[in-house]
């Protein structure tokens, strides 16, 4: 594909091109560095789970330092919390402060040694497992099938129960824990470990000689640390509660002190039978608010590992839009630059399907991008408008915003998106609720994805998927209808029919790239959406596909807004194209009228950088003529 060279930016701009900074918002705050830049935001989630697992953790750590015996037997009997005993006594007069901070250290180890143990118990069946393949796979299945299939609690029970009970401290019970309780993670983790094995990055890293373990550690484990710090935290907290669970069946540590067995003698002096609240409350209470205190930091572990998880912090203005600003001239020529819809001849034809007015697009992260910048286009009905520009100039964003798919941190802060329907009614994209967007999308504007033949579930067969799609937005079509109609669209874009019930990897490249096009159809939208849809295949197939666009918006009359940074590709195809860069529309206009007249010194820069067989610029590379010589005035 032709991939435009870079160009002369403007002074502002660190890549010509591409999207600047918002640049009426305060000055970015520097990068941050290093180990800063990879801790989560500060949230009041994170603030109080860390509080509360910190606070325990020291308490259970340096709390029996400073307490007395927890076993010294007094003959005062059972008391309430007082002075002298801040957690009042047992009923053979034990300080229950001083059992409280033995039990939390007791109970906590028992949590850290099945999280550790189970975590790598899970990692090494599922991980090496799933990556080893083969008779390796199968041996560990087999026994994590084994130890799942395996009721977990008579089975704790009995590995327990063999276990005199006097031979039973802490260590006994959690190493009993941790052998019952890898086998799900390991499970999941497998099946995590089958899906990335087949990705690129692995594919690629095994091509180039790197040795197992490390595609494992290096390739592999780091996409699954989300989860592996998932189930640690969940592992520490299971156990946590079975040793407690255990030791209240008689079952657990009884030469230790845990919160379980603090829970199993109160119950055996029966605290609540005499109201004793204090000696069963604060065990409790310490399990209920360490299970809390972890659960609110597992919500921050994703955010540590997965970059895009991560939202800016948190500022007092963060919440009110920074100003936006009009778009600046671009490439130094301002004065040469034609006002941004000098094309917008549809709006005056009065055939609009869509009109976007003003819009404004600005990722709100760290150092803002405004992507967007107040770009108005008018597509008219059956009209292809080609958006071009390269890479990072806010082609995608513009796409997205307009069939509201943005995600935060992507935020329409100004502008309008309308949607003239062919019954007759204006719909305002941006005013639109959830449901009323999820009725609209697909049926009156669909979308090819940016490398949409991967797009296809690889488990789910053509037909299923082609048919889910009816199936949510026309229930009232019968089975037969709905299979007719998905033949009819593969016919349309001449795939036989018969390929109905093949899975995606059994169709090529340019097959499940025309099956995207197919589903995009199903519905008879008015407009398709297309982000570079044909960018991972051949000239040859690429050129079919675009053939076939042409002849499908002839047949049925959709409109296209097509993207990419091809704009030899747009000449040919479009009827009008928008130019964008740095997320401006600088030029926009017909597509003959861009090649031959082109007006922005940016346009000019973007014809003129792409190698032609035949002379200074004067025909396409791949036809070797100009299918606007040959075909006067197509593109209107
Ligand atoms: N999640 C994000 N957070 C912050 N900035 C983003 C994010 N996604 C995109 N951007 C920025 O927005 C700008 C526009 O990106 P966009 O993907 O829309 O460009 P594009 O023209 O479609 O590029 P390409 O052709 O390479 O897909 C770029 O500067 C990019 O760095």
């Amino acid at each position: 594909m032709t991939n435009p060279s870079p160009l002369a930016g403007s002074p502002d701009q660190g890549t010509p091109g591409q999207a600047a900074p918002v640049k009426s918002a305060p000055p970015p705050p520097a990068r941050e560095s290093g180990m800063r830049a990879l801790l989560p935001s500060w949230s009041p989630k994170l603030g109080i789970g860390l509080a509360l697992v910190l606070g325990i953790v020291l308490f259970g750590a340096l709390g029996p330092m400073l307490v007395g015996d927890p076993d010294a037997i007094n003959s005062i009997g059972m008391t309430e919390p007082s002075g002298e005993y801040w957690l009042g006594t047992t009923q053979t007069g034990q300080d229950v402060l001083a059992q409280l901070a033995h039990a939390v250290r007791g109970s906590l180890m028992v949590g850290l040694v099945v999280g550790i143990l189970a975590t790598v118990l899970s990692a090494l069946f599922g991980i090496i497992g799933g990556y080893a393949g083969g008779a390796v796979d199968e041996g560990f299945s087999l026994l994590s099938n084994v130890m799942l299939v395996i009721p977990g609690l008579p089975l704790v029970i009995v590995i327990a129960g063999f276990v005199p009970a006097q031979d039973r401290g802490w260590w006994t019970v959690a190493l009993v824990l941790a052998i019952t309780g890898w086998a799900a993670s390991a499970r999941v983790l497998r099946a995590q470990t089958l899906s990335l094995r087949n990705r690129d990055y692995v594919a690629a890293a095994r091509v180039a000689g790197e040795k197992r373990w490390r595609i494992i550690t290096v390739e592999i484990l780091p996409n699954l640390l989300p989860l592996l710090a998932s189930q640690f935290v969940f592992a520490v907290i299971a156990a946590i509660l079975a040793e407690a669970g255990l030791s209240f069946l008689g079952l657990g540590a009884a030469n230790s002190h845990t919160l379980g067995t603090m829970l199993y003698y109160a119950q055996n002096g029966f605290a609540l039978q005499y109201e004793a609240w204090w000696w069963f409350g604060p065990p409790g209470l310490m399990i209920a608010l360490f299970g809390c205190g972890l659960s609110l930091i597992n919500f921050s572990i994703d955010e540590i590992i997965n970059p895009k998880l991560r939202m800016p912090k948190a500022t007092g203005k963060a919440d009110a839009p920074p100003p936006v600003t009009p778009a600046a001239p671009v490439g130094g020529a301002a004065a040469e630059a034609p006002p941004a819809v000098a094309g917008d001849q549809a709006a005056e034809r009065g055939n609009a399907v869509l009109t976007v007015r003003g819009l404004n697009v600005v990722y709100r992260t760290d150092n803002p991008v405004h992507a967007v910048k107040d770009v108005s286009i008018t597509l008219g009905r059956g009209e292809i408008l080609g958006l071009a520009g390269e890479s990072g100039c806010g082609k995608t964003t513009l796409a997205y915003a307009v069939n509201r798919l943005h995600r935060p941190p992507a935020e329409v802060s100004s502008g309008s998106v309308v949607f003239h329907d062919r019954d007759g009614g204006d719909i305002d994209l941006l005013a639109l609720d959830a449901e009323e967007l999820r009725r609209f999308r697909w049926a009156k504007l669909s979308m090819v994805f940016q490398g949409a033949m991967n797009s296809l579930n690889p488990v789910i067969s053509i037909h299923e998927q082609l048919d889910d799609v009816l199936l949510t937005h026309k229930p009232d079509m019968s089975k037969e209808e709905r299979r007719a109609r998905c033949e009819e669209v593969l016919r349309l874009v001449r795939v036989d029919p018969a390929r109905l019930d093949s899975f995606p990897h059994e169709l090529s490249g340019g097959m499940r790239q025309r099956v995207m096009i197919a589903m995009a159809m199903l519905l008879d939208p008015q407009v398709m959406i297309m982000d570079e849809p044909t960018t991972a295949l051949d000239v040859v197939v690429q050129r079919g596909i675009l053939q076939e666009i042409i002849r499908l918006r002839d047949e049925l009359g959709f409109a296209v807004i097509f993207i990419t940074h091809d704009l030899p590709m747009l000449l040919e195809l479009s009827d009008r194209i928008a130019v964008m860069r740095a997320g401006e529309v600088v030029e926009y206009a017909p597509a003959r009228e861009i090649y031959e007249r082109p007006k922005h010194p940016y346009t000019r820069q973007l014809l003129g950088s792409f190698p032609s067989l035949t002379g200074e610029r004067g025909a396409f590379i791949r036809t070797g003529e100009s299918s606007l010589t040959k075909n006067e005035g197509a593109p209107q």
